[in-house]
């Protein structure tokens, strides 16, 4: 469905009845060399529906970002397994889309080129993949900074260059791992308003991992918590606002502030800043 569907504008997120897009099936990760040995996960399963939009919090080391890169196929687990679009992963996935902390943007290349790099890499037809960019450089309002250099551009607007980058290939799902962390409160803010926005515009799966308990909330359906290391599941929250979410609004609302009090509750002393 996200392939060929790169406009949903007023829809809400459909729950299909087919397979899951993300399927996380009793999974340990167990870490080993000679000088110590680490279980990051232990018995964690969670299904992501197409087009659902998960957020993942828990303290500090307890396996946020290993998850993702068991759904990347980057890592495999010790135990159980993970299907993304219906097919175990068995190693890295190239369906995806990938936005991390930092840019990581090439110094010596315009913000255009940076987001073609990812047409280069999977060797999509030039022209295609010139519409595409111009597509997403409008979604995400970088539209007359397309020639600039990333010295040239704010943190925000790095970080918009990235999501394009990722989003290049129409990828399924997108795995967000803290993907504002680095950026100033006014500019995250301004991000997580844009990231509600390209997600309902795309039907994008998104899997997001945050420190923020308020970003999770606002921006997910679904909240994953996580305990400290072994990381499990402590619980799945389902915040229960509509798909449209204003954002001074969505902070006043009741469902809102339940969400929010019950994950600090979970997180107890172990949360991480928000
Ligand atoms: N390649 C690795 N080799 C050995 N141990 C690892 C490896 N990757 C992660 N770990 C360990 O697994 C645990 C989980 O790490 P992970 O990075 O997934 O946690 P996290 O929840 O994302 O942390 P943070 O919120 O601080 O980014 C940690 O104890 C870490 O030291």
């Amino acid at each position: 469905m996200p392939n060929d569907v790169t406009v949903r504008k007023d829809s809400p997120v459909p729950r299909e009845a087919g397979a899951p897009s993300v399927r996380i099936d009793g999974v340990d990760v167990r870490f080993r060399s000679k000088k110590r040995d680490v279980t990051a996960l232990r018995e964690v399963s969670v299904d992501v529906a197409m087009g659902e939009f998960v957020a993942i919090v828990g303290p500090s080391g307890c396996g946020k970002s290993t998850l993702l890169k068991l759904v990347a196929g980057l890592l495999a687990p010790s135990r159980g397994e993970v299907r993304l679009q219906g097919e175990r992963v068995s190693g890295p996935r190239h369906d995806i889309g990938y936005v991390f902390q930092r840019a990581a943007l090439l110094e010596w290349r315009s913000a255009r080129r940076n987001i073609l790099l990812q047409a280069e890499m999977r060797k999509m037809p030039a022209q295609q993949a010139r519409a595409r960019a111009c597509e997403l450089v409008a979604m995400t309002g970088l539209e007359g900074f397309e020639d600039a250099y990333p010295h040239e551009l704010s943190g925000g607007m790095q970080q918009r260059v990235a999501l394009c980058r990722a989003l290049l290939h129409q990828p399924p799902v997108l795995l967000m791992d803290e993907p504002f962390g680095a950026l100033d409160a006014l500019t995250r803010e301004q991000m997580n308003i844009e990231l509600h926005r390209i997600w309902r515009e795309t039907g994008t799966t998104i899997l997001l991992v945050t420190h923020s308990i308020a970003e999770a909330v606002y921006l997910a359906d679904r909240v994953v918590v996580m305990s400290p290391r072994p990381g499990t599941i402590t619980e799945i929250i389902d915040v229960g606002l509509p798909a449209r979410r204003d954002y001074a609004e969505t902070m006043g609302r009741d469902e809102f502030r339940d969400a929010t009090t019950h994950i600090r509750g979970l997180l107890g002393t172990a949360a991480a800043g928000d």
